[in-house]
């Protein structure tokens, strides 16, 4: 792959800049590097191979056809350790094929016990949200709606929920404390706080690839929330090993008001795998829904038209308030292009590595050129991002929002001859826990139940930039750059998955409500 020419010893100068790019930056890369050097190029810092790329047919190499050969790696797998362990999404091998199939059966099929919890904690964060602004305040829909995903992930994952709800939502930076009542305003739960910790510790060391340790000289810098995450579920993990060991037989089948823990504790009472698992389950489940969902309402409230067409379809389909059913989830078309869309440009997980075992090669966009060259051990790196906007790629309308791409010509002539270029769960053996049983998925059908349930009770929401916190609305630079950058009304950054920085507060109509 062309080699970067950066401008000081080693391409130190790319290292810098990459990280200034993840602070301050859209989550587009090196833009000017990708412009100058194409779809796929090597960093090569240190003189040490660093391949990055956004071309489908190396990711599917990557994901999929050459998947044994590409691995998560033991940098990578320091990097996590000390929070995710050796549990799913950590490890590699016989260790990852233990995990993968131990979990897999929980999700493979619909429960409906799962949707009895998301209707109870989507019944609280609306009716918590309807009284805020019933009070004249915006909201952060960001921060409600992870607050959902939290207090009903520790619900189905092992039965006792972390109640984040209950600590009541926060009030926007300038609202003097006169206004807001005392306990409840900015404060959220020591879990969710230690939580998001540990995850953006980790996300750093990612980023400063195997010279991260030098950034913590003075010891582990996770130990500290790790102790609060630990504190909490290690009581939960003890009662349930102490169940499984008391259980004299074995179920032959899960039922369906049993926790993802109850599951386990049949196959494993080995604590230290129980608290991996669950731990790497909440990590890849959590975050990356209630950022979906985020970018859904952000996305509507510049989008008014395909709100009110989302609607309609939830008012034919569902009803204002009946309960969406999984059949009924089923048939909603609109509101799973509507998803879909939302995942092409604002993938979750915008970014993401692989490391080579052996040396290959990945091949070459033109087949008239060689393949290029994949030395040993080398980390690659590839965007979804990127590559779910290109326009060589998705037509020349791919920075637009159009969930109908999804549903017309457009589906066959981009996406239907080459899926891998749409790759918000991933592919190949690895492909997310949460996506892989197709119809019975259950990021779906979570985002599509919450989604169902605000619109049975908003009309109508926009954006309220005066509440966001200085220095969380997209820089003034972007104005001058391409495309949607420029016209972006939020800031997305990305730790392990992308996040509106600073929250979304938003304002939103109820039914029946005269503007
Ligand atoms: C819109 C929501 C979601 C998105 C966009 C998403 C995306 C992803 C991606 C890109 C990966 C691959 C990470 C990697 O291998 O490097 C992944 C893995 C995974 N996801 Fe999801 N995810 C979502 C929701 C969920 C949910 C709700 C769960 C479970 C409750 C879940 C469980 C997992 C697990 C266990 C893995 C690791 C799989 C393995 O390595 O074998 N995800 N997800």
């Amino acid at each position: 792959m062309p080699v970067i020419r950066g401008e000081r010893f080693g391409n130190v100068d790319l290292v810098l800049k990459l990280q200034e790019r993840f602070r301050t930056g859209y989550p587009d890369g090196i833009t000017d590097v990708v412009a100058a050097y194409g779809n796929c190029y090597n960093f090569r810092v240190l003189f040490d191979d660093l391949l990055f790329t956004c071309e489908p047919n190396h990711i599917k190499a990557i994901l999929s056809t050459d998947f044994d050969n590409f691995v998560k790696g033991d940098r990578f797998r320091a990097t996590m350790l000390n929070v995710l362990g050796t549990g799913v999404f950590n490890s590699d091998g016989e260790m990852w094929k233990f995990h993968r199939s131990m979990t897999r059966p929980f999700f493979s099929h619909d429960r409906i016990s799962h949707f009895d919890i998301f209707d109870r904690y989507a019944e609280d964060v609306i009716n918590q949200m309807k009284s805020r602004l019933r009070a004249g305040y915006p909201v952060d829909f960001q921060d409600a709606i992870s607050r959902f995903t939290l207090d009903s992930a520790t619900e189905f994952l092992f039965g006792s929920c972390v109640n984040n709800l209950s600590a009541g939502l926060p009030y926007p930076h300038n609202v003097t404390p006169a206004e807001a009542p005392p306990g409840s305003a900015k404060i959220s739960s020591d879990f969710a706080r230690a939580f998001s910790q540990v995850q953006i510790i980790v996300s750093q060391r990612v980023r400063r690839s195997w010279l991260w340790p030098l950034f913590e000289p003075f010891g582990d810098k996770t130990e500290g929330p790790m102790k609060v995450v630990n504190a909490y579920i290690g009581p939960i993990l003890k009662d349930a090993i102490e169940k499984g060991k008391m259980a004299t037989t074995r179920p032959e089948k899960l039922s369906d008001n049993d926790t993802l823990l109850d599951h386990l504790v049949q196959l494993t009472t080995d604590p230290v795998v129980l608290k991996d698992e669950i731990l790497n389950i909440m990590i890849a489940g959590r975050d990356t829904t209630a950022g979906t969902l985020t970018f859904v309402i952000y996305l509507l409230s510049t989008h008014p038209q395909v709100l009110a067409r989302l609607r309609d379809e939830i008012m034919t389909k569902i009803g204002p308030a009946n309960r969406p059913t999984y059949a009924s989830i089923r048939e909603m078309k609109y509101l799973r292009a509507v998803i879909n869309e939302t995942l092409r440009l604002f993938p979750p997980v915008p970014l993401n590595v692989r490391e080579s075992i052996k040396a290959t090669t990945l091949p070459s966009s033109d087949p008239l050129q060689k393949p290029h060259y994949v030395s040993a051990n080398t980390p690659v790196s590839y965007s979804a991002f990127i590559m779910h906007r290109r326009k060589d790629l998705w037509g020349p309308d791919a920075e637009e929002f159009d969930p109908d791409r999804f549903l017309d010509n457009r589906l066959h002539k981009y996406l239907t001859p080459q899926p891998f270029i749409f790759l918000p769960f991933n592919a190949g053996p690895r492909i997310c826990l949460g996506q892989q049983a197709g119809f019975h998925a259950f990021a779906y059908n979570e985002i599509s139940f919450m989604l169902i349930r605000l619109l049975q009770h908003f009309t109508s929401v926009s954006l309220s930039p005066e509440a966001q916190a200085p220095g969380t609305l997209p820089p003034a630079a972007w104005a001058a750059a391409d495309g949607r950058k420029a016209r972006e009304k939020f800031f997305p950054k990305m730790h392990l998955t992308m996040y509106a920085h600073g929250g979304l507060w938003v304002r939103m109509t109820e039914v029946g409500e005269i503007m």
